[in-house]
């Protein structure tokens, strides 16, 4: 087979360049109930020729639903696994998902997904937390699949624009396919990758700071395992993002003036301190906005890097991003490509395992921000479930950063578009309809409405904070009026700390349901 030299130039170690082959010639491998880890996190990194030569053999063959598998990701990888949905090839998924086909499935019953704190995931893959059923000593993994944008001279792999929970399947699998994509600049440099270590043994991660490297700049591995590699000349296809709105700026202004107010009383430096944001364009409005501000020297220990954190290295005002993920549409890879030598420089990717780490978080003092689909007048926030059943994403990193965070915030709008609702459906409503940040995690909810500081509030004082604050002028008296009622019936029942009646705790769920709109009418 005949070998391009960009791909002669990536392969340093030589062996591997006698084990590529064409990717169809490795569809016999794989038979259906195998465990399969790919690369990659938040649609970037991840591989992409073998997933879709495997689905057009499916496609081609009618084998929809008998050829499927136990597919883990770091978080999400790209179109490849909406495919795999679409063709029933994926029969249990974790820990987080992105694309309509996916979750289509999952609330179907078609995928069974279980949805874990992405710092946890890769290491309790390695405990075989997740194979029990397999005899003991049998491989946790069969195949890990593993983008790569380079190969070293000892075998050990660069990653591309993630590095995600590939060190623990690389670790953990049987075999590995490296796909070594020729198609996207090669990486070499950005990465700090700590390998897993088991308990009782484990060290502790030392970073002090978010530029503090102390891993591995490839992915070390026993040549023997790779039995394969298939040349890549795919990039990643990230959607654009939406444009920041009305909501989404007045969000990131109500934010960022309490942040120059905690400056201002000496709770938080002027540089502030490391920033966290989840991904969407809530979270790129607030990181667009900060770019406006007038903060300099900010730094930045996330997860996911989009493209608005761009603009804070081209101003100048960031000095240091670390993540486990760089997710940027086309024209934010070009910019980042075009450049390299000046972004590079300040910019280091992660194992998950460490850009998540709840004890990193809270040494650094992270500012953790996400969006939730509601949060309760107490303040417990539903990251994942609509109306506590319909799964979107899944929890992703957002309890690893909102329990662990210095400040833990919590922005979104107050009414998000309905279409049976002129105001939209709530996402200020009395009782959470499933519970993935709690009351004990969060300081801070904002909405377009205002911003609520919860710190120090008790339950009661909170509600009055959250729904005077937060909630949307249209639902903030049908909230207060349920906050009125529950204090009067708890009253009666001394059960003051933190009132409900239950019987009218989702009434807002229900009625969007019965009535298409959260605006109960009557509480009887
Ligand atoms: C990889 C990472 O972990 S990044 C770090 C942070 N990660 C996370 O926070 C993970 C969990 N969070 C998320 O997935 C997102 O922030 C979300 C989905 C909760 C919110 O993101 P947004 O962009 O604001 O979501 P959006 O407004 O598009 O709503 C998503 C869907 O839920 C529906 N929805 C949201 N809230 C509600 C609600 N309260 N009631 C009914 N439907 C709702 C929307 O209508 C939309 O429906 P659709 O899929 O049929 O279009």
């Amino acid at each position: 087979m005949t070998i391009s030299s960009v791909l002669k130039k990536r392969v340093r170690y030589a062996p591997y360049l006698e084990r590529l082959v064409q990717p169809q010639e490795l569809v016999p491998l794989f038979r259906t109930g195998q465990n399969l880890g790919w690369s990659g996190f938040t649609g970037v990194g991840a591989p992409k020729i073998v997933p879709q030569v495997l689905a057009d053999h499916v496609a081609t063959n009618s084998l929809q639903g008998q050829l499927r598998f136990n597919l883990f990701v770091g978080a999400s990888a790209g179109p490849e696994e909406s495919r795999w949905a679409e063709l029933d090839m994926i029969s249990r998924r974790s820990p987080h998902q992105v694309g309509k086909p996916i979750s289509r499935a999952i609330n179907d019953g078609r995928i069974q997904f279980f949805d874990k704190h992405l710092s946890m995931f890769p290491q309790d893959l390695t405990y075989g937390f997740y194979t029990r059923e397999r005899p003991a000593g049998a491989p946790i993994l069969d195949y890990a699949i593993i983008e790569a944008t380079a190969i070293k001279e000892d075998g050990s792999i660069v990653p591309g624009p993630s590095v995600g929970a590939s060190p623990e399947f690389v670790a953990v699998a049987d075999k590995v396919i490296l796909e070594v994509n020729t198609a996207t600049p090669s990486f070499e440099g950005m990465h700090d990758i700590d390998m897993p270590v088991n308990p009782p043994h484990r060290p502790p991660y030392p970073y002090m700071s978010v530029d503090q490297r102390n891993g591995l700049d490839s992915i070390p591995i026993d040549p023997a395992k790779v039995v394969a590699i298939v040349e890549s000349n795919q990039r990643d296809i990230v959607p654009p993002n939406t444009e920041a709105d009305d909501a989404s700026r007045a969000i990131a202004s109500h934010l960022i003036g309490f942040l120059e107010h905690e400056v201002t009383c000496g709770r938080l430096p002027a540089n502030l301190h490391p920033l966290q944001s989840g991904i969407g364009n809530i979270a790129n409005a607030v990181i667009e906005g900060l770019s406006s501000a007038s903060f300099k020297n900010l730094t930045v220990w996330t997860e996911v890097l989009q493209d608005s954190f761009l603009d804070l290295f081209e101003n100048g005002s960031l000095d240091f991003a670390t993540a486990t993920s760089i997710r940027l549409t086309e024209p934010g890879f070009r910019r980042f490509f075009d450049n390299w030598d000046e972004f590079s420089k300040k910019l280091c990717l992660r194992s998950q395992v460490v850009s998540n780490n709840p004890e990193l978080i809270r040494r650094l003092g992270v500012i953790a921000m996400n969006t939730p689909v509601e949060v309760d007048i107490y303040a417990h926030a539903n990251s994942t479930n609509v109306s506590g059943s319909r799964m979107l994403n899944g929890l992703g990193g957002s309890a690893d950063f909102l329990r662990n965070a210095k400040l833990s915030i919590m922005h979104t709008p107050a009414a998000r578009p309905s279409k049976t609702d002129p105001t939209g459906i709530s996402t200020i409503v009395p009782m959470a309809s499933h519970v993935d940040q709690t009351e004990h995690d969060l300081d801070i909810v904002v909405t377009d409405q205002g911003l609520a500081d919860l710190r120090g509030l008790s339950p009661t004082e909170r509600a009055r904070e959250i729904i005077n604050h937060c909630a949307h002028p249209d639902y903030k008296p049908i909230l207060t009026d349920y906050l009125d009622r529950a204090e009067f019936y708890a009253r009666k029942h001394k059960c003051l700390h933190e009132p409900h009646i239950l019987k009218n705790a989702h009434k807002f769920h229900i009625n969007l349901a019965e009535k298409g709109t959260m605006k109960v009418d009557s509480w009887d």
